[in-house]
């Protein structure tokens, strides 16, 4: 195999890229640093020294395992588009398997072909009815804010998210499902959730040895998310055998409710509950965090929320009784699309993936002493790439890359930035609810905005330098310190 694989690099002139500065055999002095970075909350700090120390491409191995990281945006553009099959998603599937089973985000060829279409209808951009949800869901968030008094608005942020989730997959929020006993069991199932992604994560860094950490506490965890995604599963069945097929009346032809879909293909319980737990994950967290950071920007940046503000008053008004923003409304903010744009660059939901090769083949550049020569890829490596370290390099985006500056999206300079930007994702498994995720994000801070004409951070917050604050990184990065924030009625 090494003497094939020999030719095949000389072949197509490919050069070994540097290899990671790690100390120790089998790089566990690297091993070590990333767990007490990731106890510290700063792990994407480290992974940050890791890029300046050995570069934007390099060979890492670490336990054994060869690999290759890359912050590349033309290698990236090879594994996720140009290059599609000739990679998968390596090891996640087991590295999720105990929470995740088998859906969109751990499945590989025919199968998540399969799980793409049935999920693409729901995000069809004429399905108002994704919309009118989300407006109730931000009343319902604002109507929690108690003027001049400090709130944390990330679990709120979740919870939003999470009842937006659960109404595309459900045709329901999960809390009207459930009324009466929602309050302890969503804290009960946000709690469990977390946990057992957490528990990922640190699955996903001990590679192939991911099998070591499955403690009880996480098996727990994980019996309570599936506990809660089960009863709602068992709602849609209840449902359905109830009404076969039949919608009851014109909004509920026109509309699509996920489980639904599924529920036609399949009653089996195990795959309708591992469909609906993936689009939970896809669906709450990323976009939670989304808000969280644009609010935390936003706050620490006056001019810019100064800005905004200017421009949903031109667009429409702001105050208690303005008329809530329509869509047609919102594409007329083009400041607010690159604030989210520019959020999205400093603090990308999903801030480190990865995928593994399927059969050997190379990626375009990182090799040889210029780092020009294509790099070769045995069958089985893993490519690493940390989307939040290649948004942050200052070659692409200027020796201001680590400043919250949206007008930067405003001239040409990054028209080409192509792979070099990638929140949602490239190529056939790009983001499906890329749209949906704007649009809920979009409104939710111009309605924030027009509601309350001052927000600022409350006595004795901690103001640190754009990526120095702690930070909680699980599949998505969250803020360690909340997202707390003092909201007032009248102007200063
Ligand atoms: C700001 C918000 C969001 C961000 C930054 C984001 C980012 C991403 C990224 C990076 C991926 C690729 C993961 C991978 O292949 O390894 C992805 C996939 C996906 N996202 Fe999003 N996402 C967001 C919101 C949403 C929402 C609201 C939904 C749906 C409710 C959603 C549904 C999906 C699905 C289904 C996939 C899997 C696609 C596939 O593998 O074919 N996303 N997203």
């Amino acid at each position: 195999d090494q003497r094939r694989d020999e030719a095949f690099a000389a072949q197509r002139h490919c050069a070994p890229p540097p290899r990671w500065a790690a100390r120790w055999p089998f790089g566990l002095d690297l091993l070590v640093k990333a767990f007490v970075h990731a106890r510290r909350q700063t792990i994407l700090q480290f992974f940050l020294e890791v890029t300046d120390s050995s570069g934007t491409t390099h060979e890492q191995s670490l336990l054994g395992a060869r690999g290759i990281n890359t912050m590349e945006p033309k290698n990236l553009e090879a594994v996720l588009s140009k290059q599609f099959e000739d990679f998968d998603l390596g090891l996640r599937p087991l590295h999720f398997a105990p929470l995740m089973g088998k859906g969109i985000f751990t499945q590989d060829g025919a199968d998540w072909k399969h799980s793409r279409e049935l999920l693409r209808p729901q995000f069809a951009s004429n399905r108002y009815q994704n919309f009118e949800e989300v407006k109730d869901c931000v009343e319902s968030l604002l109507a929690q804010i108690k003027p001049d008094t400090p709130i944390d608005l990330q679990p709120l942020f979740f919870r939003l998210t999470f009842d937006t989730t659960t109404f595309l997959l459900f045709g329901e929020t999960m809390s009207s499902l459930q009324s009466s006993t929602i309050a302890s069991q969503e804290s009960e199932f946000a709690r469990a959730f977390n946990l057992s992604q957490e528990y990922l994560s640190h699955r996903g860094r001990l590679g192939l040895f991911y099998w070591l950490m499955n403690p009880p506490e996480f098996r727990r965890a994980c019996r309570v998310t599936h506990r809660f995604v089960d009863a709602a599963v068992q709602q849609a069945l209840d449902k359905s055998s109830a009404t076969p097929h039949q919608a009851h009346d014109e909004k509920e032809r026109s509309s699509y409710v996920f489980i639904d879909a599924l529920v036609q293909q399949t009653r089996d319980k195990r795959f309708l509950r591992d469909q609906c737990i993936n689009v939970l994950l896809a669906g709450r967290d990323t976009t939670a965090c989304c808000l969280t950071w644009t609010i935390r920007l936003l706050v620490r940046h006056p001019h810019v929320l100064a800005k905004l503000r200017a421009e949903i008053e031109s667009v429409i008004e702001v105050g208690s009784n303005a008329p809530h923003p329509k869509r047609d409304d919102l594409r007329k903010m083009p400041y607010l699309a690159i604030v989210l744009k520019e959020v999205l660059r400093l603090y990308p939901s999903v801030p480190v993936n990865s995928r593994a090769a399927i059969r050997t083949t190379t990626l375009p550049v990182g090799g040889g002493p210029t780092g020009e020569s294509p790099i070769l890829v045995r069958k089985g490596e893993a490519v690493g790439y940390c989307v939040y370290a290649m948004h942050r390099r200052k070659d692409l985006y200027g020796e201001d890359a680590l400043v919250f500056r949206p007008e930067r999206w405003e001239d040409d300079k990054l028209k080409n930035i192509g792979y070099g930007y990638l929140p949602f994702n490239g190529g056939p498994r790009i983001c499906l609810g890329q749209e949906f995720a704007m649009l809920e994000a979009g409104y939710t801070i111009v309605r924030m905005l027009q509601r309350f004409p001052v927000m600022h951070w409350p006595e004795g917050e901690r103001v640190e330098e754009v990526g120095k604050e702690k930070q909680t990184l699980t599949l998505v990065v969250a803020s360690g310190d909340g997202c707390r924030v003092v909201f007032s009625e009248h102007g200063k």
